[in-house]
Protein backbone atom coordinates (compact mmCIF):
# COMPACT_ATOMS: atom_id res chain seq x y z
CA UNK A 1 0.00 0.00 0.00
CA UNK A 2 2.82 2.62 1.14
CA UNK A 3 5.98 1.95 0.10
CA UNK A 4 9.30 4.32 0.49
CA UNK A 5 12.47 3.82 -0.53
CA UNK A 6 15.54 5.20 0.16
CA UNK A 7 13.84 8.10 1.28
CA UNK A 8 16.29 11.27 3.02
CA UNK A 9 15.60 14.94 3.84
CA UNK A 10 18.58 16.99 4.83
CA UNK A 11 17.43 20.11 6.17
CA UNK A 12 19.61 23.37 5.44
CA UNK A 13 19.69 26.38 7.56
CA UNK A 14 21.63 28.62 9.74
CA UNK A 15 23.31 28.07 12.58
CA UNK A 16 23.96 30.09 15.86
CA UNK A 17 26.72 31.61 14.02
CA UNK A 18 24.87 32.27 11.03
CA UNK A 19 26.71 29.81 9.03
CA UNK A 20 25.03 27.75 6.72
CA UNK A 21 24.26 24.20 8.27
CA UNK A 22 22.82 20.99 6.94
CA UNK A 23 20.83 18.55 9.25
CA UNK A 24 19.61 15.10 7.97
CA UNK A 25 16.37 14.43 9.77
CA UNK A 26 15.50 11.26 7.45
CA UNK A 27 18.24 9.04 6.64
CA UNK A 28 17.88 6.20 3.31
CA UNK A 29 14.78 5.24 4.63
CA UNK A 30 12.73 2.33 2.99
CA UNK A 31 9.31 0.93 4.29
CA UNK A 32 6.61 -1.64 2.71
CA UNK A 33 3.72 -0.31 4.97
CA UNK A 34 0.60 -2.94 4.33
CA UNK A 35 -3.03 -2.02 3.48
CA UNK A 36 -5.47 -2.54 6.96
CA UNK A 37 -1.83 -2.47 8.92
CA UNK A 38 -1.25 -0.14 12.19
CA UNK A 39 2.44 0.32 11.39
CA UNK A 40 4.17 2.36 13.85
CA UNK A 41 6.95 4.66 13.83
CA UNK A 42 8.85 4.42 17.35
CA UNK A 43 11.71 6.93 18.29
CA UNK A 44 13.14 9.14 20.34
CA UNK A 45 12.67 12.78 19.92
CA UNK A 46 14.77 14.08 16.83
CA UNK A 47 14.57 10.48 15.39
CA UNK A 48 13.16 12.23 12.46
CA UNK A 49 9.19 10.70 12.52
CA UNK A 50 7.61 13.92 11.87
CA UNK A 51 9.77 15.07 8.82
CA UNK A 52 8.76 11.13 7.55
CA UNK A 53 5.23 11.78 7.52
CA UNK A 54 5.61 15.15 6.45
CA UNK A 55 7.07 14.11 3.48
CA UNK A 56 4.50 10.58 3.04
CA UNK A 57 1.86 13.24 3.15
CA UNK A 58 3.34 15.05 0.51
CA UNK A 59 3.92 18.56 2.72
CA UNK A 60 7.66 18.22 2.28
CA UNK A 61 9.29 17.46 -0.63
CA UNK A 62 12.41 14.89 0.02
CA UNK A 63 15.86 15.59 -0.84
CA UNK A 64 16.28 11.75 -2.38
CA UNK A 65 13.67 8.65 -2.67
CA UNK A 66 10.53 8.05 -3.87
CA UNK A 67 7.67 7.03 -2.46
CA UNK A 68 4.34 4.79 -4.11
CA UNK A 69 0.89 4.25 -3.02
CA UNK A 70 -0.33 1.48 -4.39
CA UNK A 71 2.05 1.05 -6.46
CA UNK A 72 2.11 4.20 -8.28
CA UNK A 73 5.01 6.56 -8.17
CA UNK A 74 4.19 9.88 -6.01
CA UNK A 75 6.05 13.21 -5.92
CA UNK A 76 4.77 16.79 -3.97
CA UNK A 77 5.07 18.58 -7.50
CA UNK A 78 2.74 16.39 -9.22
CA UNK A 79 -0.26 18.18 -10.90
CA UNK A 80 -2.69 15.24 -9.42
CA UNK A 81 -1.16 15.58 -5.74
CA UNK A 82 -4.37 16.96 -4.53
CA UNK A 83 -6.28 14.02 -5.94
CA UNK A 84 -3.58 11.88 -3.79
CA UNK A 85 -4.45 13.73 -0.75
CA UNK A 86 -7.51 13.21 -0.98
CA UNK A 87 -6.36 9.33 0.40
CA UNK A 88 -4.89 11.20 3.39
CA UNK A 89 -6.59 11.71 7.15
CA UNK A 90 -3.63 13.58 8.96
CA UNK A 91 -3.68 13.78 12.61
CA UNK A 92 -0.78 16.07 13.50
CA UNK A 93 1.00 16.51 16.58
CA UNK A 94 -0.11 19.80 17.91
CA UNK A 95 -3.68 20.90 17.74
CA UNK A 96 -3.99 23.19 14.89
CA UNK A 97 -7.83 24.05 15.05
CA UNK A 98 -9.42 28.02 15.17
CA UNK A 99 -9.97 27.69 18.90
CA UNK A 100 -12.19 29.95 18.84
CA UNK A 101 -14.68 28.23 16.34
CA UNK A 102 -16.98 25.74 17.67
CA UNK A 103 -16.34 21.81 17.30
CA UNK A 104 -19.18 21.67 14.64
CA UNK A 105 -17.36 24.60 12.88
CA UNK A 106 -13.84 23.28 12.75
CA UNK A 107 -15.45 20.04 11.25
CA UNK A 108 -17.70 22.28 8.71
CA UNK A 109 -14.42 23.89 7.58
CA UNK A 110 -12.22 20.57 7.19
CA UNK A 111 -15.16 19.32 4.88
CA UNK A 112 -15.44 22.13 2.88
CA UNK A 113 -11.64 22.09 2.15
CA UNK A 114 -12.64 18.78 0.59
CA UNK A 115 -15.36 19.81 -1.17
CA UNK A 116 -18.32 17.39 1.01
CA UNK A 117 -21.66 18.65 0.44
CA UNK A 118 -23.43 20.20 3.42
CA UNK A 119 -25.27 17.17 3.78
CA UNK A 120 -22.75 14.83 3.83
CA UNK A 121 -21.03 17.26 6.34
CA UNK A 122 -23.68 17.10 8.86
CA UNK A 123 -24.61 13.44 8.87
CA UNK A 124 -20.46 13.31 9.08
CA UNK A 125 -19.60 15.33 11.58
CA UNK A 126 -22.41 13.97 13.80
CA UNK A 127 -21.49 10.39 13.02
CA UNK A 128 -18.21 10.79 13.91
CA UNK A 129 -18.73 13.10 17.06
CA UNK A 130 -20.47 10.59 18.60
CA UNK A 131 -17.63 7.61 17.43
CA UNK A 132 -15.03 9.49 19.19
CA UNK A 133 -17.49 10.07 22.47
CA UNK A 134 -17.79 13.62 22.31
CA UNK A 135 -21.15 14.36 20.55
CA UNK A 136 -22.56 16.31 23.58
CA UNK A 137 -19.47 19.06 22.97
CA UNK A 138 -20.75 19.93 19.36
CA UNK A 139 -21.22 23.62 19.75
CA UNK A 140 -18.80 24.24 22.57
CA UNK A 141 -15.60 26.50 21.07
CA UNK A 142 -13.03 24.01 20.91
CA UNK A 143 -10.73 26.15 23.26
CA UNK A 144 -13.23 25.21 26.27
CA UNK A 145 -12.38 21.96 25.37
CA UNK A 146 -10.36 18.95 27.81
CA UNK A 147 -6.98 18.16 26.30
CA UNK A 148 -8.30 14.59 25.66
CA UNK A 149 -11.74 16.08 24.25
CA UNK A 150 -9.32 17.63 21.45
CA UNK A 151 -7.70 14.94 20.47
CA UNK A 152 -10.50 13.17 19.97
CA UNK A 153 -11.75 15.73 18.16
CA UNK A 154 -8.89 16.39 15.89
CA UNK A 155 -9.26 12.28 15.04
CA UNK A 156 -12.68 12.80 14.32
CA UNK A 157 -11.83 15.54 11.42
CA UNK A 158 -9.46 14.06 10.07
CA UNK A 159 -11.63 10.96 9.31
CA UNK A 160 -14.25 13.38 7.78
CA UNK A 161 -13.50 12.62 4.10
CA UNK A 162 -13.21 8.82 4.43
CA UNK A 163 -9.55 8.24 4.22
CA UNK A 164 -8.29 5.45 3.54
CA UNK A 165 -5.01 5.84 4.93
CA UNK A 166 -4.17 8.06 8.46
CA UNK A 167 -1.26 9.00 9.43
CA UNK A 168 -1.20 10.03 13.20
CA UNK A 169 1.53 12.16 14.89
CA UNK A 170 1.68 11.24 18.75
CA UNK A 171 -1.45 10.92 18.71
CA UNK A 172 -2.05 9.99 22.70
CA UNK A 173 0.89 12.80 23.73
CA UNK A 174 -0.02 14.35 27.57
CA UNK A 175 -2.85 12.13 28.15
CA UNK A 176 -4.06 10.24 30.64
CA UNK A 177 -3.79 6.46 30.59
CA UNK A 178 -7.81 5.74 30.29
CA UNK A 179 -8.27 8.53 27.22
CA UNK A 180 -4.85 7.31 25.82
CA UNK A 181 -6.85 3.43 25.97
CA UNK A 182 -9.85 5.06 24.61
CA UNK A 183 -7.95 6.18 21.57
CA UNK A 184 -6.14 3.07 20.56
CA UNK A 185 -9.32 1.20 20.76
CA UNK A 186 -10.29 3.66 18.28
CA UNK A 187 -7.82 3.21 16.31
CA UNK A 188 -7.94 -0.93 15.92
CA UNK A 189 -11.91 0.12 15.01
CA UNK A 190 -10.51 2.03 12.16
CA UNK A 191 -7.89 -0.56 11.07
CA UNK A 192 -10.23 -3.64 11.35
CA UNK A 193 -12.58 -1.71 8.83
CA UNK A 194 -9.65 -1.66 6.75
CA UNK A 195 -8.06 1.95 7.18
CA UNK A 196 -4.40 1.66 7.56
CA UNK A 197 -2.79 3.48 10.24
CA UNK A 198 0.75 4.75 10.02
CA UNK A 199 0.93 6.06 13.60
CA UNK A 200 4.37 7.81 14.97
CA UNK A 201 4.94 7.76 18.63
CA UNK A 202 7.93 7.58 21.26
CA UNK A 203 5.74 6.09 23.97
CA UNK A 204 7.03 2.28 23.63
CA UNK A 205 3.85 0.69 25.43
CA UNK A 206 1.96 2.49 22.39
CA UNK A 207 3.98 0.71 20.43
CA UNK A 208 3.80 -2.24 21.45
CA UNK A 209 -0.06 -2.69 22.64
CA UNK A 210 -1.24 -0.98 19.52
CA UNK A 211 1.04 -2.06 16.88
CA UNK A 212 0.88 -4.96 14.29
CA UNK A 213 4.73 -3.96 12.90
CA UNK A 214 6.69 -1.45 14.83
CA UNK A 215 10.07 0.56 12.47
CA UNK A 216 12.88 1.18 15.51
CA UNK A 217 14.13 4.51 14.05
CA UNK A 218 17.06 6.55 15.89
CA UNK A 219 19.40 9.56 14.52
CA UNK A 220 16.49 9.77 11.09
CA UNK A 221 18.01 5.53 10.41
CA UNK A 222 15.58 2.81 10.57
CA UNK A 223 17.24 0.54 12.62
CA UNK A 224 15.04 -2.62 12.51
CA UNK A 225 11.34 -3.73 11.66
CA UNK A 226 8.96 -6.21 13.11
CA UNK A 227 6.18 -7.32 15.26
CA UNK A 228 6.60 -6.02 18.85
CA UNK A 229 6.70 -9.99 19.75
CA UNK A 230 9.07 -10.78 16.93
CA UNK A 231 11.72 -7.99 18.42
CA UNK A 232 10.88 -9.38 21.75
CA UNK A 233 11.58 -13.29 20.73
CA UNK A 234 14.19 -12.42 18.75
CA UNK A 235 16.51 -10.11 21.38
CA UNK A 236 15.08 -11.95 24.68
CA UNK A 237 11.90 -13.35 26.03
CA UNK A 238 13.74 -12.43 29.82
CA UNK A 239 15.61 -9.96 31.67
CA UNK A 240 18.12 -10.59 34.03
CA UNK A 241 18.15 -7.31 35.97
CA UNK A 242 20.81 -6.03 38.43
CA UNK A 243 22.23 -2.86 40.34
CA UNK A 244 26.02 -2.04 39.69
CA UNK A 245 27.11 0.26 42.09
CA UNK A 246 23.85 3.66 41.64
CA UNK A 247 23.77 2.10 37.82
CA UNK A 248 20.69 -0.67 37.16
CA UNK A 249 21.52 -3.16 34.15
CA UNK A 250 20.03 -6.05 32.32
CA UNK A 251 20.72 -8.47 29.75
CA UNK A 252 18.17 -10.22 28.07
CA UNK A 253 17.89 -13.84 27.73
CA UNK A 254 15.51 -16.28 25.38
CA UNK A 255 15.46 -18.91 27.92
CA UNK A 256 14.70 -18.77 31.33
CA UNK A 257 16.90 -21.29 32.84
CA UNK A 258 19.89 -19.27 30.95
CA UNK A 259 18.80 -16.41 32.81
CA UNK A 260 18.55 -18.13 35.84
CA UNK A 261 21.93 -19.53 35.98
CA UNK A 262 23.76 -15.99 34.85
CA UNK A 263 21.56 -14.21 37.94
CA UNK A 264 23.07 -17.52 40.03
CA UNK A 265 26.81 -16.32 38.68
CA UNK A 266 26.22 -12.49 39.56
CA UNK A 267 27.62 -11.34 42.55
CA UNK A 268 24.75 -8.70 42.73
CA UNK A 269 21.42 -8.14 43.97
CA UNK A 270 18.78 -8.65 41.28
CA UNK A 271 15.76 -10.55 39.41
CA UNK A 272 14.73 -12.15 36.47
CA UNK A 273 11.05 -11.10 34.68
CA UNK A 274 9.68 -11.14 30.85
CA UNK A 275 10.85 -8.59 28.74
CA UNK A 276 9.09 -6.15 26.88
CA UNK A 277 9.94 -3.33 24.19
CA UNK A 278 11.40 -0.96 26.04
CA UNK A 279 13.90 -3.53 26.74
CA UNK A 280 14.40 -4.30 23.23
CA UNK A 281 14.77 -0.63 22.22
CA UNK A 282 17.05 0.16 25.09
CA UNK A 283 19.10 -2.38 23.89
CA UNK A 284 18.96 -1.42 20.12
CA UNK A 285 19.54 2.31 20.62
CA UNK A 286 21.61 1.88 23.81
CA UNK A 287 19.97 5.29 24.99
CA UNK A 288 17.34 5.97 27.19
CA UNK A 289 17.41 9.75 27.03
CA UNK A 290 14.64 11.60 25.14
CA UNK A 291 11.77 8.68 25.85
N1 LIG B 1 13.08 22.84 9.22
C1 LIG B 1 14.11 22.26 9.86
N2 LIG B 1 15.34 22.79 9.79
C2 LIG B 1 16.39 22.21 10.43
N3 LIG B 1 16.29 21.07 11.17
C3 LIG B 1 15.09 20.52 11.27
C4 LIG B 1 13.93 21.06 10.63
N4 LIG B 1 12.85 20.28 10.93
C5 LIG B 1 13.33 19.29 11.72
N5 LIG B 1 14.65 19.43 11.92
C6 LIG B 1 15.53 18.53 12.71
O1 LIG B 1 15.43 17.25 12.18
C7 LIG B 1 15.46 16.27 13.22
C8 LIG B 1 14.22 15.38 13.11
O2 LIG B 1 13.08 16.15 13.49
P1 LIG B 1 11.61 15.52 13.58
O3 LIG B 1 10.70 16.60 14.06
O4 LIG B 1 11.29 14.86 12.29
O5 LIG B 1 11.80 14.40 14.69
P2 LIG B 1 10.71 13.61 15.54
O6 LIG B 1 11.23 12.22 15.66
O7 LIG B 1 9.38 13.81 14.96
O8 LIG B 1 10.81 14.32 16.94
P3 LIG B 1 9.62 14.87 17.90
O9 LIG B 1 9.01 13.69 18.49
O10 LIG B 1 10.38 15.72 18.88
O11 LIG B 1 8.72 15.68 17.00
C9 LIG B 1 15.58 17.02 14.51
O12 LIG B 1 16.93 17.07 14.90
C10 LIG B 1 15.07 18.41 14.16
O13 LIG B 1 15.66 19.38 14.97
Amino acid sequence: MIEVKNLSKVFKYKDKKNQMAEKTAVDNLSLDIKAGEIFGLLGPNGSGKTTTIRMLTMLLKPTTGEIFYDGRHVDIDDKDVREVKQMFGIVPQNLNFDMDLTVRENMELHGRLYHMNRKDREERISELLKYVGVEEVINDKVRNLSGGMKRRVLIARALMHNPRILFMDEPTVALDPQVRRRIWELIRQLANKGTTVLITTHYIEEAEELCDRVAIVNHGKLLDIDTPQGFISRLGRYVVEWTEGTHKEFKLFNCREEAGQYLTQLDAPGGIRKSNLEDVFIEMTGRKEGL
